[in-house]
């Protein structure tokens, strides 16, 4: 096990949002034991306190790593993202301060699938009005508005991994999948690619959202696009609450445009299980609302935990940033018979050159060097024998345009 300039119970992991138990286990057979668990998400006061002496943060949606946030976590070294969306870092800023961001990009994609497959059924059947109805005593025995999914027409809104998932699953219930993607994609199954949203949207008997919160899908789905939707069509979003515009789906709804929506994302959603969910959808029996609970089974959550918390041990323990998403990516073995310094700088021209000179100057004999670099930052790594690295890491510290040095023993 590699021995850090930080002894490993010094470091501190701050985990949020009731991670799965599997990333404190993967941290702990990893040599951390100094972790603070929290069930929910902190307001940002209590956020900054913590944070402070975290050398590493593991969230999930909720919690909002901003600019002030950031600004305050002097310690941080790198960020987990114990879910898909990273939406809620400020992944641009945590680059410039030198901080990886990881995230799980697949392990909930299967159960997003399935929720939004048994929602097409469930909504094709109209069985959300009919079981809100028998709640209330009422029975609504009728095949009035109740259809088979079988030879009805998916449009996919974002086709990529829980895209490309749902339409498989969807074929296999004999549907037809058409989707819409900013990118020219690989159509899987019989998917056929649709080179226009409002196409698309004229097209499916149900539109499902699988895109990711950017500027540009903020509020991609208002009046107009759903004016172009079929009368008696349904919507379901499971992406990000920012994408749909709310109230123009719920008009929607209450003039019968729209036979049923599932919406399991929120403009605003509450900070914890104990918060009161205001939203103009409450009451319609049509809709299915659900807690974005999306990715929140069982077997997501356990890979997830092990994805990301493996992920995080991994950057601590030897440097390496495959699979971050704001940051070079650099994939290393565990280091042997060396001490690894690690580099994070303003990507400049020549730091590099001044490196290996300072090391020359001073007789450091380099074993290995790996380079990668964003148009914002770079990252070096290199190797040098024990006895020479904090003579080393002085030198690396004293360059110009350096962000943080880390030294791995
Ligand atoms: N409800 C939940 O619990 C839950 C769980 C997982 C993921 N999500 C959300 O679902 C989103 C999608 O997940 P994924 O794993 O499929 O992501 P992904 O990155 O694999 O796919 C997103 C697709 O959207 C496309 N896209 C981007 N901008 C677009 C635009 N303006 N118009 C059309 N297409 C566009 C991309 O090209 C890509 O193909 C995530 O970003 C996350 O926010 C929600
Ligand atoms: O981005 C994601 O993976 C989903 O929105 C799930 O988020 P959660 O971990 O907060 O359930």
């Amino acid at each position: 096990m590699a021995k850090h300039s930080l002894d490993k119970d010094k470091i501190k992991i701050l985990l949020l949002e009731g991670v799965h138990q599997s990333a404190v286990d993967v941290f702990k057979r990893a040599g951390y034991s100094n972790i603070e668990y929290h069930k929910a998400s902190l307001g940002e006061e209590a956020l900054i306190a913590s944070i402070k002496e975290a050398h590493f943060v593991g969230l999930r949606s909720r919690t909002q790593l901003n600019e002030t946030v950031l600004s305050q976590a002097e310690k941080l070294v790198g960020i987990g993202c114990f879910c898909i969306g990273t939406n809620q870092v400020d992944l641009d800023f945590a680059e410039k301060l030198g901080v990886p961001v990881f995230n799980a990009p697949f392990s909930n994609t299967r159960s997003v699938a399935e929720l939004v497959l048994g929602e097409i059924i469930m909504l094709f059947r109209g069985i959300p009005q009919r079981n809100a109805m028998a709640h209330r005593g009422g029975w609504l025995k009728s095949a009035q508005g109740s259809f088979e999914a079988r030879g009805k027409t998916l449009g996919v809104i974002g086709y990529g991994h829980i895209g490309t998932q749902l339409g498989i699953l969807a074929e296999t219930l004999g549907m037809r999948v058409i989707f819409f993607d900013i990118e020219d994609k690989l159509s899987l199954g019989n998917a056929q690619q649709i080179h226009s949203m409002q196409e698309l949207m004229s097209l499916a008997d149900v539109v499902s959202l699988h895109v990711p919160e950017t500027p540009q899908t903020q509020n991609m789905i208002g009046e107009a696009e759903i004016a172009y939707m079929k009368q008696g069509s349904i919507l379901i979003n499971a992406s990000r609450g920012t994408v749909v515009d709310i109230d123009a789906l719920a008009s929607a709804i209450r003039s019968e445009k729209l036979a049923g929506a599932a919406i399991d994302v929120f403009p605003v959603e509450p900070k914890s299980n104990n918060d009161e969910f205001f939203s103009p959808l409450r009451g319609l029996d049509n809709v299915i609302l659900t807690p974005h609970v999306g990715g929140s089974t069982q077997e997501a959550q356990e890979n997830i935990g092990i994805e990301v918390a493996g992920k995080l041990a991994k950057y601590s323990d030897n440097g390496s940033t495959m699979t971050a998403v704001n940051f070079p990516e650099v994939s290393l073995a565990q280091h042997k018979n060396a001490s690894r310094l690690l580099h994070i700088h303003h990507n400049r021209p020549g730091i590099l050159i001044k490196i290996n000179q300072a090391f020359a100057e001073k007789g450091i004999n380099i074993a290995a060097q790996y380079l990668q670099t964003t148009a914002e930052i770079g990252y070096v790594v290199m190797e040098v024998d024990s006895d020479q690295a904090e003579e080393a890491l002085e030198q690396m510290k004293a360059i110009e345009g350096t962000i943080r040095t880390r030294l791995l023993h």
